[in-house]
């Protein structure tokens, strides 16, 4: 795939190295020499001398020769492997890729993927090889007659501590045995005396407890309940029909004797139940058992398991995109699809985009297959409990980790599937810091490395995938790419059919759950024109139909979701009389509204619009240039106000506020979601994070209070964005026996993002999309990258971005520079941003400039830069 691992694995034994140190400030690479008598590999875990003390290091590439030509210095040579082949040549060709294709230095990117401490020899443990100890009579004498006196002495004492089953670290060695332990240790390495493991953490047990179980009301003829007994069964149906015993005693403030009456009666059991430990909240597992499937599950699960089959024989990856609308149970297919991957000894890898939804999505794990098989990896996890997760990776034992973005660098040695939930979704991108990595994109490259499938599932597929699936072509029908059997076969050799894009000629299957489980209804949209709102003079944020549709609701003791636009994005101007939107005429996204913002030249001294893509400028109208209205202005409410003012209207209401200030802390999340289920609020108000994955059958409510902060997002992937959210957002609803019912506002209900969520119409919606992006070159038909320069002096970064603009363009490389601009959101945190904007053919992305080379363009100490390669918004 790459031309990297070709030049890092030379024919001959090479005799130098370049490594990552362990060590604060030196980011570069390192060479050193390798010892005649040692064999080092890419990946490996060394010990090297750096300045008076050795470091662990790991080993990254070998220098060809013009590289070594270069290096003229003296060379310190590798003291010791610390630990060799602990990932293997794929896993760091994938690293390679990654910091290759995102312009970003290989050791940023490594900070990236590996978890802190991994490089430190502290965490690895030197013990006698199995094989000498058992012969027995060896044991006690030398093996080898030949060992010099500095191998002898390590020799001895490892024999002294041979009972130690978890082995010595080599500081304590050193300590211990003096400073010639380590010759005295390489030398036993290379007579394969010793081996050197990571000091594997203890997996903790499963715990199991007794359990009280509420059963269904006995039939018991005349005999009712006790008050007193009445009560505790209240108590266990409030903890939902489940409890641990040594618990519920004390929250029912009642007896073991007291317990078993009732569980003589056959109210309740006592049952042993396993326990999970959960972040913050520990429940139980209810036991779970694999559902029956629906003909249309079991067809998609079928085409799965045959990817695995043909994988594992071939190698030969495939990616199947499971398009399954709300509620169709994809993730039934996927728990399916993973059983026979562990049944086998394997390891599946699950990528879910945010910790939100995590929990919901973890327990369902948990419950299939247990506590012990499951394991959790987010950027949320403390760096200790990130080092644990990952050396629990390392064992190869056979689990399934449940991660987002980051879990797609997780080291699992026998990776046998990768499953990718709601692959739509932006927050499997990184932002900052460098790479700017698309976690699809690192799962797709890493899928054909390995010779495994990739499950991309969503209600919603994203362009990409669509496009993907699609053949790269336009307009035809999506659901007639499902190709014929056995045909995906010859197709695909392996890696080499990538291209540098990162896409892949092989295949993707296109599998499709076009109905909900049970076949419930989708529930219907309603969509309110907020312009007849204004005419009929109804001023507030809430329009009569939404009003209504919420009285029903609490009426009728139903519970409801409110959805918000993200807050502080509200830069469009609209028209609130006729919908009107201010675009810019070059770049057909939204016009961001700007505050006087410092310029070195022709500095607007009133509010502006300007276009973040290419600098166009204008000044904002005072009427609506479409029909005179003076009621012309940018817009937007927070979750803060709509509580408020739902409070005011409904003051009997129970309301949960779930966004980013409600939700800081890491337990948050289940809580707030938790108490919702549990009925202890009618509304959850909240933002974006709303839409992910929520199961909550008893919700038939959904109402959006706007969706033109959506519809206008000056992006060119504003339409897509608001079509996923809308129809994700809907998909809360009706879940459960009770139909549903969604309400959505909008100042434009002719859009067509609004039309298409109407009608559910996602395919015909795409197809328009798509060719609207082709016909101006954006991905991702076209590609783009976005370089960054931001500093605290709005002068002097507005200097640099022109001198790195012109830089640019005299390098007359094949892309279209557009700007520099202002990013629409000029100041955050102090400091001043702006960005220029690159448009390219898909085969010239290895021609982008490099940080490195961006940096040394840059002249400026005070100014950041930075790039990121397929950007998922230019804000
Ligand atoms: N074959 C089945 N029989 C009965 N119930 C099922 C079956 N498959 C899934 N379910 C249930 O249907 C509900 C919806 O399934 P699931 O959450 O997997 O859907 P989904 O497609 O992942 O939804 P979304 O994309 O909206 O998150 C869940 O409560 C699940 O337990
Ligand atoms: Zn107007
Ligand atoms: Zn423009």
């Amino acid at each position: 795939m790459s031309d990297v691992l070709v030049a890092s694995q030379p024919h001959q034994t090479p005799e130098f190295v370049q490594v990552l140190v362990d060590c604060v400030g030196i980011e570069e690479l390192l060479t050193y020499r390798i010892p005649a008598e040692m064999t080092v590999q890419i990946g490996d875990i060394l010990s090297v001398p750096l300045g008076n003390r050795h470091v662990g290091a790991i080993a990254l590439h070998f220098p060809n020769q013009q590289e070594l030509a270069e290096f003229t210095g003296e060379t310190k040579a590798i003291a010791a492997i610390v630990s060799a082949g602990m990932l293997s040549p794929k896993y760091w060709e994938l690293l390679l890729h990654t910091a290759d294709y995102y312009r970003t230095a290989l050791m940023q990117t490594v900070k990236v993927a590996l978890p802190p401490k991994l490089m430190d020899q502290g965490c690895y443990r030197v013990k006698i090889r199995q094989e000498q100890t058992e012969r027995g009579e060896t044991a006690n004498s030398h093996p080898i007659p030949a060992l010099s006196p500095a191998a002898q002495a390590v020799w001895a004492f490892l024999q002294e501590h041979a009972q130690s089953k978890k082995g010595m670290s080599r500081r304590y060695i050193q300590q211990q045995v003096g400073r010639s332990a380590n010759a005295g240790l390489r030398e036993l390495q290379q007579f394969d005396l010793i081996a050197t493991v990571l000091d594997a953490p203890q997996r903790p047990q499963p715990k199991f407890v007794d359990a009280i179980v509420l059963l269904p009301t006995p039939d018991i003829g005349e005999a009712q309940p006790t008050a007193r007994q009445t009560e505790i069964l209240t108590a266990l149906q409030r903890e939902g029909g489940e409890s641990p015993k040594a618990e519920f005693l004390k929250l029912a403030k009642t007896t073991v004797t007291a317990l078993q009456t009732l569980a003589n009666k056959g109210y309740i059991a006592i049952d042993r139940r396993e326990y999970l430990r959960l972040g913050g909240k520990s429940h139980f597992v209810t036991a779970d058992r694999p559902k029956q499937l629906t003909p249309e599950q079991a067809q998609a699960l079928a085409k799965i398991l045959e990817a695995i089959q043909t994988t594992s024989v071939q190698k030969t990856a495939q990616q199947l995109l499971l398009h399954g609308v709300t509620g169709s149970g994809k993730t039934e297919v996927y728990l399916q699809a993973i059983a026979p991957v562990l049944a086998a000894g394997k390891s599946a890898l699950v990528l879910v985009p945010e910790i939100g939804l995590t929990p919901q999505l973890t327990d369902r794990f948990r419950a299939r297959f247990g506590d012990a098989k499951v394991n959790v990896y987010h950027s949320q996890l403390s760096d200790g409990e990130r080092f644990d997760t990952w050396r629990q990776m390392l064992t190869g034992d056979s689990q399934v980790v449940v991660g987002t973005r980051s879990a797609v660098f997780a080291p699992l040695p026998k990776l046998g599937l990768i499953v990718m939930d709601e692959e739509h979704d932006g927050s499997f991108k990184q932002d900052q810091p460098q790479p700017c990595y698309h976690a699809r994109t690192v799962a797709q490259w890493r899928s054909q490395l390995e010779g495994i499938p990739l499950v991309l599932g969503s209600a919603t597929p994203s362009a990409e995938m669509l496009y993907l699936a699609n053949g790269q072509k336009l307009l035809s029908d999506v659901d007639r790419v499902e190709l014929p059997r056995g045909e995906s076969n010859h197709h695909s050799n392996s890696t080499a059919n990538s291209n540098s894009t990162g896409s892949t000629t092989n295949p993707i299957q296109y599998l499709k759950l076009p109905n909900r489980i049970g076949n419930k209804p989708m529930p219907p949209i309603a969509v309110v024109d907020m312009r007849e709102e204004l005419q009929a003079g109804n001023w507030s944020i809430f329009s009569r139909t939404l009003r209504d549709a919420i009285a029903r609701m609490l009426e009728q003791k139903k519970q409801g979701i409110l959805f918000i636009h993200r807050r502080g994005h509200s830069t469009f101007v609209s028209c609130r009389s006729c919908g009107y939107v201010m675009k810019c005429r070059h770049c057909d996204v939204s016009l961001a509204y700007h505050n006087p913002i410092p310029m070195a030249t022709s500095a607007p001294t009133v509010s502006h619009l300007r276009c973040h893509y290419c600098n166009y400028t204008e000044a904002k109208p005072s009427r609506c240039p479409a029909c005179n209205s003076a009621y012309f202005k940018h817009f937007g409410s927070g979750t803060q106000k709509v509580e408020q003012e739902i409070a005011e209207l409904f003051p009997q209401i129970r309301l949960i506020r779930f966004d980013s200030d409600t939700t800081r802390n890491k337990d948050q999340h289940r809580l707030l979601l938790d108490r919702f289920r549990d009925g202890e609020a009618d509304l959850l108000i909240g933002t974006q994070m709303l839409t992910k994955g929520l199961d909550i059958p008893q919700v038939t409510f959904v109402g959006v209070i706007s969706a033109d902060g959506l519809l206008n997002f000056s992006d060119y992937r504003a339409g897509e964005r608001a079509f996923q959210t809308l129809i994700q957002v809907a998909g809360r609803a009706g879940r459960g026996d009770d139909a549903g019912e969604v309400i959505v506002q909008t100042y434009t209900p002719e859009h067509p993002v609004i039309e298409a969520v109407r009608n559910y119409t996602s395919e015909q919606f795409m197809q328009v999309e798509l060719s609207q992006r082709a016909a101006l070159n954006y991905p991702p038909i076209g590609q783009m990258a976005l370089i960054h320069l931001s500093s605290a002096d709005a002068i002097v970064v507005e200097t640099a971005a022109n001198q790195l603009a012109e830089s640019l363009r005299s390098l007359e490389m094949d892309w279209e520079l557009l700007g520099p601009a202002p990013a629409s959101i000029v100041k955050v945190a102090n400091r001043y941003r702006w960005q220029i904007l690159l448009k390219f053919a898909p085969e010239h992305v290895s021609s982008l400039p490099s940080l490195d080379i961006l940096r040394s363009l840059v002249n400026h100490k005070s100014v950041r830069v930075a790039i990121d390669v397929d950007p998922l918004t230019i804000l």
